[in-house]
């Protein structure tokens, strides 16, 4: 039940297949990285276990519940796609208030409380269209977790991060973990993936492995 659980996945499109008999059980309150190149099929896999696409066979089991057949969209999830998409007249607060109006489930105080634990201020009223593409990245995390869903899916959450910035949400997404959420990340930087992940896995061309980085150590010491 409490796992997120892909059953022989495949998602095809104008004939090509995209995702390819994928079967994976995450457990919940992991930290799961993902890694491949690009076009492999990262983005694809997060759509189909965000209900954004629906597999053309297999299923997706979230936390017990199956998509397109018990729920569209897993109940409680937080995500952030490559793109942020914001409504760029409007400050960060307003943008994020505007979302969390849809599910009515926290204030005005806890939405300011996220955007603070990004680094932003929310008292500022300059436009998002205004906001440089990390802060934009950054009030994109802060809205994946203002909720405080059960599922987190961050695809590409670091880029256009400077490096301490990039410190400040590995601690994020740590705290996140800490109180019981299930993160799913996507990087392609080894050290994001190796900071945060308990389990990691490779994308290729719309397959999945279980991946362990080679060890630079050990490589060396071959050498010696
Ligand atoms: N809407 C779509 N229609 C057809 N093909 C698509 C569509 N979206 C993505 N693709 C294709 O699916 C494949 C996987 O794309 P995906 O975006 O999942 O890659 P990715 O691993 O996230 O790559 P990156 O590291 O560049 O972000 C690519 O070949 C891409 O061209």
């Amino acid at each position: 039940m409490s796992k997120i659980e892909l059953i022989n996945v495949s998602k095809k499109i104008k004939g090509k297949r995209l995702l390819n008999d994928i079967s994976l059980t995450i457990d919940k309150g992991k930290i799961c990285g993902f890694v491949g190149s690009n076009g492999s099929g990262k983005s694809m896999l997060f759509r189909a276990i965000a209900g954004l696409i629906k597999p053309s066979s297999g299923n997706v089991r979230i936390f017990g519940k199956e998509l397109h057949k018990d729920l569209s969209f897993p109940e409680s999830i937080g995500v952030i796609f490559e793109k942020p998409g914001f409504l760029d007249q409007y400050n960060a607060f307003d943008n994020l208030k505007f979302l969390s109006d849809i599910q009515g489930k926290i204030d005005s105080e806890q939405i300011k409380r996220s955007i603070r634990r990004v680094g932003l201020d929310p008292e500022d009223k300059r436009p998002v269209k205004t906001y440089s593409l990390g802060m934009k990245q950054k009030l994109s995390i802060a809205q994946a977790i203002m909720e405080k869903p059960e599922l987190i899916l961050l695809d590409e959450p670091m880029n256009g991060l400077d490096e301490q910035s990039v410190i400040m949400i590995y601690e994020v997404i740590k705290q996140e973990k800490n109180r019981g959420a299930t993160v799913l990340i996507t990087s392609h930087h080894r050290t994001d993936i190796e900071t945060l992940c308990e389990e990691v896995y490779k994308i290729h061309e719309g397959t999945v492995k279980p991946f362990h980085f080679p060890s630079v150590l050990k490589t060396q010491q071959v050498k010696v």
